[in-house]
């Protein structure tokens, strides 16, 4: 409800300042004007850029021929995402790359991870094409890495922080180990050092990337930038979503600029340059700051350091020549890993048990706060992974079968997780149990099946709607799990839980 509420609040702002600036735009700059560098290196100083001449030439080759390479394979996808209850099919199309195992989750959807070819992973692609493709991107990564490193180590508030923490350190010692003054702020100024090596660290270890692509020539129809009027937009105002806090985001851009279509000489025209391609940014909530946009050529490089993605907003403006990016990112994996959901799955089965003789399954324990668990965890593989998965169709065939697998594994563990909720349903029909502890274990129990009976609607509908009906037969969204009374799935549940909501409602009541 919280976020609902922030969501239309935002929803409302946005719409009173776009009726409020009528006709007019609010004001921005590009390097032909004057103030450009000035407001740069004062409002955006956490967007760092690499021209791409900085970058090693034979990166540059590796890099490219694995964009082609993955646009000839038809792996980049336009994802249909929720916003506000709404369903979108992006106007960019993309591939996340990364750790195996890792996922990254963006307006509602779950995108998983081709593997790149990672030591003690034995990853299968389609084509010895995809796997180097997929090493050139890991290499663009280590790159990367080191050049974030570089960055935050080249401005000075990381050192800044350095002195802060110790000081705060040195007074701790001090009211703790009088005795050992001297040697306890040596020892801890290295400590720090160390610490701020770490986070350091943790900021900048890229663990995926997200690849976009997008003809603007092939698009029917493209946005416009509502707020500065800076023209066709390719991905509107936004924050990445999703990272951990203060991680460095760097991107590589790759626009296929051939001799044929000429950069609008001289600027006699005002703003930026439509033939060009542009990163946009602009200060969140802020419209006195004038908004920034910068050309991107082939094979430039931009960085946005620290908390730069949580200040400002950001956009991408089309140009007219296709264009790929390589956007590397630190996922907080927090609850976005293979191996997270299957420890969480197993958690949970460890309150199913068998009974030597007869084989029958049971619960360990019918406590409010086990069940409460179990069925949460039941949700979470159910609907942001299972249900995320098969959304997206068969796109992840394309390039390895990697998912398939631990797929099928978390598939697995879900059925049992049926088996549980029936179990419990079972148990709590029966009347022996103390009334008391019965409601309280019924009511917890009931609103996790009330989310799950509203998130599968959810989902069905998704499935159904417009965009998805609109996208070719191999992309088309899969509603799976799911299964009918009379089909011979063998289900101990029926896919709609109304009657089973009903029931409960009435014996709490
Ligand atoms: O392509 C770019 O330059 C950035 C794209 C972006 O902002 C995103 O994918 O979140
Ligand atoms: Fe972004």
């Amino acid at each position: 409800v919280e976020e609902n509420r922030s969501a239309e609040c935002l929803l409302f702002q946005k719409k009173k300042l776009l009726e409020e600036l009528g006709e007019n735009r609010l004001p921005y700059l590009t390097p032909s004007d004057a103030d450009f560098h000035q407001l740069w290196k004062t409002k955006y100083s956490k967007l760092i850029f690499r021209k791409s001449d900085t970058v090693p030439e034979e990166l540059h080759q590796m890099v490219q021929e694995s964009f082609l390479t993955l646009r000839e394979h038809d792996c980049f996808f336009q994802d249909l995402v929720r916003i506000k209850g709404k369903d979108f099919l992006t106007p960019v199309s993309r591939i996340l790359i990364g750790n195996p195992g890792c996922t990254y989750k963006y307006l509602n959807t779950r995108l998983f991870t081709v593997p790149w070819p990672t030591e003690g992973y034995d990853i299968k692609y389609c084509s010895p094409r995809i796997h180097d493709a997929c090493k050139a991107l890991m290499r663009l990564n280590d790159y990367l890495h080191i050049e974030a490193v570089r960055a935050l180590q080249g401005q000075n508030f990381f050192e800044t922080k350095i002195k802060d923490t110790t000081l705060i350190d040195r007074e701790q010692s001090f009211a703790t180990s009088l005795t050992e003054q001297g040697s306890v702020s040596r020892g801890q100024s290295s400590v720090c050092v160390a610490e701020d090596d770490r986070s350091l660290k943790n900021r900048t270890s890229y663990n995926l990337t997200l690849l976009n692509y997008m003809d603007p020539l092939q698009m029917l129809y493209l946005k416009q930038e509502p707020y500065f009027g800076m023209g066709n937009v390719a991905v509107s105002w936004h924050h990445d979503e999703n990272l951990v806090e203060r991680s460095t985001v760097a991107v590589y851009s790759y626009s296929c600029e051939d001799s044929a279509i000429q950069e609008s000489n001289e600027q006699e025209l005002k703003g930026r340059d439509p033939a060009v391609w542009h990163v946009g940014l602009k200060v969140a909530w802020d419209i006195e700051t004038p908004g920034l946009a910068v050309p991107l050529h082939q094979g430039d490089i931009y960085l946005m350091l620290d908390d730069l993605n949580m200040t400002h907003q950001h956009c991408v403006l089309a140009g007219l020549s296709p264009r790929f990016s390589s956007t590397h990112r630190v996922a907080d994996s927090s609850r976005g890993t293979l191996e997270y959901i299957i420890g969480r799955c197993e958690l949970a089965l460890q309150n199913l048990q068998t009974d030597s003789d007869s084989m029958a399954l049971s619960l360990k324990s019918l406590e409010a706060t086990v069940v409460k668990q179990v069925e949460e965890i039941h949700n979470e593989v159910e609907f942001e992974w299972l249900r995320q998965f098969w959304f997206q169709g068969k796109r992840y065939l394309k390039c390895t079968d990697w998912w398939l697998k631990p797929m099928a594994k978390l598939e697995e563990f879900w059925r049992k997780l049926e088996v549980m909720t029936s179990l419990l349903l079972s148990e709590v029909r029966k009347e022996q149990q103390i009334e008391e502890q019965r409601n309280e274990t019924i009511s917890c129990f009931l609103l996790l099946l009330k989310e799950r009976q509203k998130l599968r609607k959810e989902w069905t509908a998704r499935c159904q709607s417009d965009a998805a009906e609109s996208l070719p037969e191999d992309q088309k969204p899969e509603c799976h799990p799911f299964w009918t009374d009379d089909d011979e799935s063998n289900m101990p549940l029926p896919y709609d839980l109304e009657e089973v909501i009903a029931y409960l409602q009435n014996l709490v009541q």
